[in-house]
């Protein structure tokens, strides 16, 4: 059941101190969360990015060593946010925006820890037109809210997002949480629960369904499975790293640049593509429809 949350007012940035026991701290646009059992989360204000998860003392999540993360180009690595457009489209009223759209591209607000115990977090982030620039809000003229909560477990991370049509105009959309996940050595990965799933492959331009139970990756891999009915696992030489459990986002993208990485110029080290793979859950295959006051809400759960 859909609930219709408001987007309640940004608090300063330059609120709250770290604490060893675990908590919510800004600093420099970066928001931590950690929990007292050692897990944290940074999520940066630009783009609401999730640039680092780290459980069991590893890093969960890949950060490209040449990623900016100071507000001026999309954060390559950690969870990027993909809203209103997945990919570029070449007409319709997203035509105007860029790659996989403005969500990852702006400054979020700090709404605020909404929930805290000991062995979980949750902060919540707002977007609407009046964080966007004049350019951005003529190309994409629509009265929207966004909610975005990040919520870090002992064992998990969740990503939820809640769009609210806030206008009089009905608007389409994709939304797409891009997750880089950190994987020891990518050629040794398989992947789970794509079996007899149609997908369109981004590489040939080819549409087909997976025959294998379990895809592996060898090469550069750019797949858009559509309807996918269950969680996705990630294995490192068979034993399972990561379960992807998804509400509401019918499709799974998977991505992996293999060689051509060298040509993504914030792309770092040139062999940084062992070191990943990106399993996005989303809404892309189609475009979502929201009329005016209605509310659409979905998530992703990475289990470890
Ligand atoms: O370079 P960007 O805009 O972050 O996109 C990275 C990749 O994102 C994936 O989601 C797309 O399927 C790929 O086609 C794309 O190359």
């Amino acid at each position: 059941m859909v609930h219709e949350r408001k987007k309640p007012a940004p608090i300063p940035v330059s609120a709250g101190g770290a604490s060893a026991h675990g908590g919510m701290s800004v600093e420099d646009g970066r928001v931590k969360l950690s929990l007292p059992s050692g897990e944290s989360a940074d999520v940066l204000l630009y783009g609401a990015t999730v640039v680092s998860w780290i459980a069991g003392g590893e890093e969960k999540l890949f950060l490209s060593e040449k990623a900016c993360l100071d507000g001026t180009k999309a954060v390559r690595g950690g969870i990027p946010l993909v809203f209103p457009v997945f990919g570029k489209s070449t007409d319709g009223p997203t035509a105007a925006l860029a790659q996989h759209g403005f969500a990852r591209i702006c400054k979020w607000e700090l709404l605020g820890k909404t929930s805290e115990n000991e062995s979980s977090i949750q902060v919540d982030f707002g977007l609407g037109p009046e964080n966007l620039t004049v350019d951005l809000r003529k190309a994409w003229p629509y009265a929207f809210g966004l909610i975005y909560s990040v919520t870090l477990t002992r064992t998990s991370l969740e990503t939820k997002i809640l769009v609210r049509n806030e206008g009089n105009e009905t608007f389409d959309f994709n939304l797409l949480f891009h997750t880089y996940l950190r994987v020891p050595n990518v050629g040794n990965v398989s992947i789970e629960g794509l079996k007899d799933i149609a997908y369109r492959c981004k590489v040939t331009g080819t549409e087909a369904v997976q025959e294998m139970p379990e895809l592996s990756i060898q090469q550069e891999v750019d797949r858009v499975y559509a309807d996918v009915p269950g969680s996705v696992v990630v294995k490192s030489g068979g034993t399972p790293l990561y379960r992807v459990e998804r509400s509401n986002l019918e499709d799974v993208v998977v991505w992996n640049p293999w060689e051509s990485c060298a040509n993504i110029a914030d792309f770092g080290p040139s062999d940084g593509y062992k070191n990943m793979i990106c399993i996005e859950a989303g809404a892309v295959s189609k475009w979502h429809k929201l009329e005016p006051q209605n509310v659409w809400e979905a998530g992703a759960i990475v289990h470890l």
